[in-house]
């Protein structure tokens, strides 16, 4: 906080703060909120169950949990807050609890293999804690279990389940979801979804980030950002398009190590000064292939550092060294701009438009654009590297919270077990269920005596964690066994939360249940099956001799496979032969020449060159107002080319305050029309400080026209839109004020703008009151003749009233010659 920066948890603690000392606000809560339902109660931390109860403590409040379902055990929450939410919302110890002990979600065999895997749990739970029952008519459901010899049997096994599972027939397609501990290494089972077909959606961040030609782009921005960011840049060198070979990645590095033994101008640095930066400095920190690859790019032909490289090494070593320092030039672009030019310029969008069996083709990217937007929604200053720390941190955290995406019908979600919580499908695979991954030993035992963890004593929830009695043991001999229960305490601690995971993942299927494992991934040992499905199987649920007890092969299989991936990696893979020979037909081809599509090419040709032939012919409008009849007349091209490309018209004061007064005449003539607006001005209106100005100009408008003859008329009408028919338009007529006087009508038109400059200018202006008089006739039943018509400029208190009118005859003349 001394920084200036707040974490989630500060600012519950902060509002809790903030609660305790202004009594006024919990009580503005407490009247707003009289009855409030506290949902996943067992996910609360400490201070969050203290704000809470300092907020409703007292009554009206429930709680609905499951201890069992508690997996943020990391974050401070605990299970056994349930036990104490009696005690901590300050009602009576017993607070009535009610069970629901009926599972409505899953089937038959899915709740059994539930209820086993929750057993030592609930048999230790601090409340207790019914077994879940069948919900009444319940069918059995499925649960199955493949253990393959490699994972890529087991993501075989998994593919093909899922497969069989969307496709069978009839009624809507199921729903369906595999659910990791982890998304770090999902795309071996992805792929193996993405072979047979079946669509599928990794939620999340992780999955995005999953992505190839995303990959290659963190990577680059990374490299760009991060002088030590080697092991990024190592995967462009060696990627399919630079291609760089083992011996120039050596020689790389060795120049970083030669470089940094010197000084800029490549001196070599004081022994002593060496020592000195080796101590000061981690491991990988020292020499740096990115600083290498600079050097490398700038350096003179021949230079005596460069004698290890290949020629053809240098050659694209040089030609990456150039594209990355034309993009570092402009990290300071905008963070979205800055990430389009990296994707240009390291072809990644040709890459995945070109790139038939790129998994999701360009969704990864459009993905990332978005992740992006978001960032700079949320931080405009950020720049490149705070949304590098950002993508870190967000992968992590996002993959443990749980998602809010709806199930898509047909399509296999692969999220998080953490992601999955409170979700529901209809098949659920959960893979991995080997001994090491689920459940997964503690990372330490120790607790918080490991490095960087919080001693337990200054936690919250202290009293729900293992106690390690330093402070009573008065021998060593005390110490050790205290300390030795301690860490057993740690490892059950964390034990319990594996069953817990496994238990929210299990009870997540509606319908079929996959759990998978096999023995040989990455790794020197196999993992064989784990605690969970032992016992699964000793509870009589996998039939005896699903599990095998040993791999067949006593060495990992898989690692014959990792030994013969060809390397540099080919660019185009699998689809070289395609490509080149589409390369070379396209090259051999003459475009001259007739083929079976000719006649279309021309056809389309043709119908788009008198596309943009009649583009340049624009359709009138149907409806034209009397105002813009004159710009029809005597400028078409103008009006029509305007249409073609409308223009935004500036908003300009002279519009608005004619709109006012308009407004205001119709009111003073007491017939209905904008009284709010003009009464309300300046101060309620949207209005800017301009209008100060405006009421000002209108206030003068207003006293000029109390002084005009019409003032003390009594109208006719005011405010009259008529729709003329017109040849074959409509022109809307919107007239001001119509009065009746010595037997005969008058139109007046008010004007707020300037009076006509010249008799040209005035004789334009007329079409619009011979098009008024032409309406009000035919709407009134009245012949023309007997209408009178005036312009009023106020402004200038000048009235101007046309010896003759256009007759209609004369109107559709002009019309039909400019149109
Ligand atoms: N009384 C009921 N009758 C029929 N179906 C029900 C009933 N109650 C709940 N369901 C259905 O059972 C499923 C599980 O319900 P719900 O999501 O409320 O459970 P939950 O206890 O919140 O589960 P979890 O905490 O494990 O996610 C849902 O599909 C829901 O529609």
């Amino acid at each position: 906080m001394r920084r200036g920066l707040i974490e989630f948890s500060d600012q519950i603690a902060l509002a809790l703060e903030i609660c305790r000392r202004v009594p006024g606000v919990t009580d503005a809560y407490k009247s707003r909120f009289r009855v409030v339902l506290l949902d996943e109660y067992q996910d609360t931390s400490v201070v969050q169950t203290r704000l809470l109860a300092q907020l409703f403590g007292g009554g009206g409040v429930m709680a609905v949990g499951d201890p069992h379902q508690s997996i943020y055990g990391w974050r401070g929450a605990s299970a056994s807050n349930l036990a104490r939410f009696g005690r901590d919302f300050g009602g009576a110890d017993g607070a009535p609890t009610f069970a629901l002990s009926t599972s409505w979600r899953n089937p038959g065999r899915v709740l059994d293999a539930a209820n086993t895997l929750v057993a030592p749990l609930s048999a230790a739970s601090p409340i207790p804690v019914e077994r879940l029952e069948r919900r009444p008519g319940s069918g059995d459901g499925e649960l199955a279990v493949v253990f393959g010899e490699t994972v890529l049997e087991e993501a075989a096994a998994v593919a093909d389940w899922f497969g069989e599972r969307l496709r069978r027939r009839g009624g809507a397609p199921p729903t369906a979801a595999m659910l990791c501990r982890s998304l770090k290494k999902v795309a071996v089972f992805t792929r193996a979804l993405a072979d047979r077909g079946i669509p599928f959606r990794v939620l999340g961040v992780g999955g995005l980030l999953e992505d190839p030609a995303v990959v290659d782009l963190v990577a680059t921005l990374r490299v760009l950002h991060d002088p030590t960011a080697g092991p990024y840049l190592l995967r462009l060198l060696t990627g399919a398009r630079w291609r760089i070979g083992v011996r120039d990645v050596k020689a790389l590095r060795e120049l970083a190590s030669w470089l940094s033994a010197r000084d800029a101008g490549q001196q070599q640095l004081a022994e002593e000064v060496r020592d000195l930066l080796r101590a000061s400095t981690v491991a990988d920190e020292g020499a740096s292939i990115i600083d290498a690859l600079d050097f490398l790019t700038t350096a003179p032909e021949g230079h005596g550092a460069l004698r290890d490289f290949s020629e053809e090494g240098v050659r694209r070593l040089r030609a990456l060294g150039r594209e990355l320092a034309a993009l570092r030039s402009r990290v300071g672009l905008d963070l979205l701009d800055l990430v389009a030019l990296v994707q240009q310029e390291m072809l990644l969008d040709v890459e995945v438009a070109a790139n038939e069996s790129a998994p999701i083709g360009r969704a990864g990217l459009d993905g990332f654009t978005e992740l992006v937007a978001d960032f700079v929604a949320g931080d405009a200053s950020g720049g490149l590297g705070s949304f590098l720390s950002w993508l870190e941190l967000a992968e992590e955290r996002e993959n443990l919270s749980p998602r809010t995406e709806e199930a898509e019908p047909g399509t296999v979600q692969v999220l998080t077990i953490h992601g999955a919580k409170g979700l529901e499908w209809d098949a659920v695979a959960v893979p991995r269920m080997v001994d090491g991954e689920l459940p997964a030993p503690p990372r330490s035992k120790q607790g918080w005596l490991a490095f960087g963890e919080l001693p337990y004593e200054f936690r919250g929830d202290s009293a729900d964690l293992p106690h390690l009695p330093w402070r009573s043991a008065d021998t060593g001999k005390q110490f050790d066994e205290g300390y030795t229960s301690y860490c057993g305490a740690v490892t059950d601690a964390f034990a319990a939360e594996q069953r817990r995971l496994a238990y929210v993942a299990v009870t997540r299927a509606k319908d079929a249940l996959l759990l998978s494992g096999s023995f040989w991934w990455n790794q020197r040992k196999p993992r064989g099956p784990g605690l969970f499905l032992r016992e699964l199987e000793a509870a009589g649920l996998i039939e005896a001799g699903t599990l095998p007890e040993a791999p067949i092969s006593e060495e990992n299989p898989l690692d014959d496979l990792v030994a013969h991936v060809p390397w540099p990696s080919a660019p185009l893979g699998t689809r070289e032969e395609r490509v080149l020979a589409a390369a070379a037909a396209v090259g051999d081809a003459n475009p001259a020449s007739p083929t079976p599509w000719s006649e279309h090419i021309d056809l389309l040709v043709e119908e788009r060159a008198r596309r943009l032939r009649e583009a340049e012919l624009v359709e009138l409008p149907v409806r034209i107002s009397a105002s813009a009849f004159k710009d029809y007349i005597t400028d078409a091209a103008r009006v029509a080319s305007g249409l073609r490309r409308p223009m935004p018209q500036r908003p300009f004061r002279q519009t608005r305050l004619g709109t006012l007064f308009h407004s205001w005449v119709e009111q003073r003539y007491g017939m209905g029309g904008l009284d709010e607006l003009v009464d309300a001005l300046p101060a309620d209106r949207d209005l800017d400080l301009d209008d100060l100005v405006e009421s000002e100009e209108l206030e003068v408008l207003q006293r000029t026209f109390e002084q005009s003859e019409w003032a003390d008329l009594r109208p006719d009408a005011v405010e009259l839109e008529i729709h003329l028919p017109f040849e074959d338009r409509i022109v809307v007529c919107k007239i001001d004020a119509v009065f009746e006087r010595d037997g005969r009508f008058e139109i007046v038109d008010w004007k707020t703008g300037k009076a006509p400059k010249d008799a040209d200018d005035l004789a334009q202006k007329q079409y619009q009151l011979a098009l008024y008089r032409l309406a009000f006739a035919a709407w009134r039943g009245v012949a023309p003749e007997s209408i009178d018509a005036a312009f009023y400029f106020v402004q200038e208190d000048r009235v101007i009233r046309p010896e003759r009118l256009y007759s209609e005859s004369e109107l559709r003349e002009r019309w039909s010659k400019a149109t």
